[in-house]
């Protein structure tokens, strides 16, 4: 089927070349209203978005073919991430290609707010030569306080520093190295606040961060102070910095970004001392052709070969090692559909355990892949992306691990089972690197692939019994395909996994059941 990718916001032209250059149809409809989207969101597999775009749950419905959302840019808070994942759908960013540009944006505004650019323009091109008007300050030996030093808090950090400044940061997560090898100090809000002639913030929105420059922390500030937002609306109090600016608390305020956007209206709108520009802080060619390039890479790589980059919701994947753990992942996922559903609800924990080749493999997307078959047990919209959130969401408590030991086969993949009738395990590798097969159940050694419509049989071993199973099935209208057979001792618990020619209807399971010496059968669907 072709593989067809929707751009909704305004994107270098490079990105739809891109998909089309790697065989994607590609449709570039930037500035569609909520509904105009929803009415052919379901005709995509990508959608490619900057900021401008929401995708709400009632986008995430109408997505019945949408498997992975690209974001041309860093902030994703116009994508709701939770009902994404609940979906299945991957969500990826593009977290470096813009950080540069928006640093300079901060260090523009910063300098816009010090010699009051935009209103000393305004007055020229008005004819008023106003030389008297506009007294600024230096930038030089003033301390800029930086409220998030991640990729774009230390990118303003060394350019504040190459302008003379002293820099102090509140980031919780800034280590203390860090601080030293940026040349910044790293200090508490208060301390921020109380000491910073210049305050940038370059935080994500987040409960901890929205309104951190509130009402009464810009009471705080020292007086004249002069604050950049160039990360996120919302972060500010924007009422009660239009009443600092007026009292003269706070001397200027640039903000690049709204809590509502389009800000088309604002009580800041005229307050002297305040410069705004509409959220074009990553509005560089530079920048806009790095985030168009790099989304239409990863989204491609993603939706033609699996590798996955930069996403927020699942782990990475990169592009080559992909096809490598794809047999894993097709492995992985039989034997987690397996274990989930012939033990079904009594699954407590899970651990996956690899050993020979495919030790030496990124264990995560295995993981993943066991977690996808096991929940899809219980959820047809189970996939690798949101098979994790939903084992937690049932308290599965998960594990992963890497065995150095040499085994008997070349490669294994094992997935153990905490239950109340204690540890379950089941083991597979993969034949000529790339034939799951399942080698181990539950203690009995048996070869089997795992595919189709199959029957899980546990019985005593007996002479004759396989003769009357195979007339049970044939008088239901079943057509055995295979027949695999191990036991644990002879005339001791025999296992059996029958492959069969269609579905297993629940009376001749109950047939099965009834035969002398079963003591459980599962119909299986892989
Ligand atoms: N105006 C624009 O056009 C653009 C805005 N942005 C925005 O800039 C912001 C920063 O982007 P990056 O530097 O790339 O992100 P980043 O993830 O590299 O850095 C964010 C930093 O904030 C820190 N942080 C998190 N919670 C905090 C808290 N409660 N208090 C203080 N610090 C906290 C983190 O530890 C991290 O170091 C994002 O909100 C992004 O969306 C990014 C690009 C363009
Ligand atoms: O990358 C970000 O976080 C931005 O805010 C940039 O937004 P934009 O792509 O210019 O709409």
């Amino acid at each position: 089927m072709t593989v067809r990718v929707l751009i909704s916001d305004q994107m270098d032209p490079r990105a739809a070349a891109i998909f089309r250059e790697r065989g994607i149809e590609v449709d570039e409809k930037p500035g569609l209203t909520p509904d105009e989207l929803k009415a052919i969101i379901g005709d995509y597999d990508g959608l490619a978005i900057r900021s401008a775009t929401k995708v709400t749950t009632a986008i995430l419905e109408a997505a019945t073919r949408l498997k992975v959302i690209g974001r041309a840019g860093i902030g994703v808070d116009n994508v709701d991430i939770p009902a994404a994942t609940a979906r299945g759908v991957v969500v990826m960013n593009t977290p470096f290609g813009n950080s540069i540009t928006t640093a300079e944006h901060a260090i523009a505004l910063m300098f816009a707010l010090a010699r009051q650019l935009p209103e000393a323009d305004a007055s020229t091109q008005a004819g008023k030569w106003e030389k008297n008007r506009f007294m600024g300050v230096e930038l030089t030996g003033k301390t800029l306080g930086l409220i998030g030093a991640g990729n774009i808090g230390s990118i303003v950090a060394t350019r504040a520093i190459g302008l003379k400044m002293k820099v102090a940061a509140f980031d919780p997560f800034l280590t203390p190295e860090r601080a030293i090898e940026l040349g910044i100090e790293k200090v508490e809000l208060d301390e921020l606040l109380r000491r910073a002639d210049f305050i940038t913030l370059h935080t994500p929105l987040t409960d901890q961060t929205r309104n951190i420059l509130s009402k009464a922390n810009l009471a705080k500030t020292k007086k004249g102070v002069r604050i950049v937002n160039c990360a996120r609306g919302g972060l500010i109090d924007e009422d009660a910095l239009k009443a600092a600016l007026e009292s003269g608390q706070v001397a200027g305020a640039a903000l690049d970004v709204f809590e509502t956007e389009p800000a088309t209206a604002s009580p800041l709108f005229g307050t002297p001392g305040f410069v705004s520009t509409p959220h074009l802080g990553a509005s560089t060619s530079e920048a806009q052709v790095n985030v168009a390039i790099q989304v239409a890479e990863q989204m491609s790589d993603f939706l033609l070969l699996g590798g996955v980059t930069n996403a927020i919701n699942m782990p990475s994947l990169t592009a080559e090692e992909a096809p490598r753990l794809k047999p894993y992942m097709a492995l992985a996922e039989k034997l987690g559909k397996l274990i989930g559903q012939v033990l079904g609800e009594d699954i407590r924990s899970v651990s996956v355990e690899v050993e020979g080749a495919a030790a030496q493999l990124n264990p995560k997307p295995i993981t993943g892949a066991v977690l996808a078959g096991l929940m899809g047990t219980y959820s047809q919209t189970v996939n690798m992306v949101n098979a994790p959130v939903l084992a937690k969401e049932r308290g599965l408590d998960v594990r992963e691990v890497r065995h150095d030991r040499e085994g008997d086969y070349h490669t294994l993949v094992a997935v153990e089972a905490g239950t109340s009738d204690g540890v379950r395990r089941i083991a597979g590798t993969l034949f000529g690197n790339k034939a799951p097969r399942l080698v181990e159940l539950f203690g009995v050694e048996i070869e089997a692939d795992l595919a189709g419509m199959m029957i899980y049989i546990v019985n005593k071993d007996m002479p004759g019994f396989i003769g009357k199973l195979g007339t049970a099935l044939g008088e239901a209208g079943i057509n055995i395909a295979t027949f695999n057979l191990g036991r644990r001792a002879a005339l001791g618990e025999a296992v059996a996994l029958v492959s069969v020619d269609g579905e297993v209807p629940a009376g001749v399971v109950k047939t099965l059941c009834a035969l002398d010496g079963v003591r459980d059968v599962v119909p299986l669907r892989f």
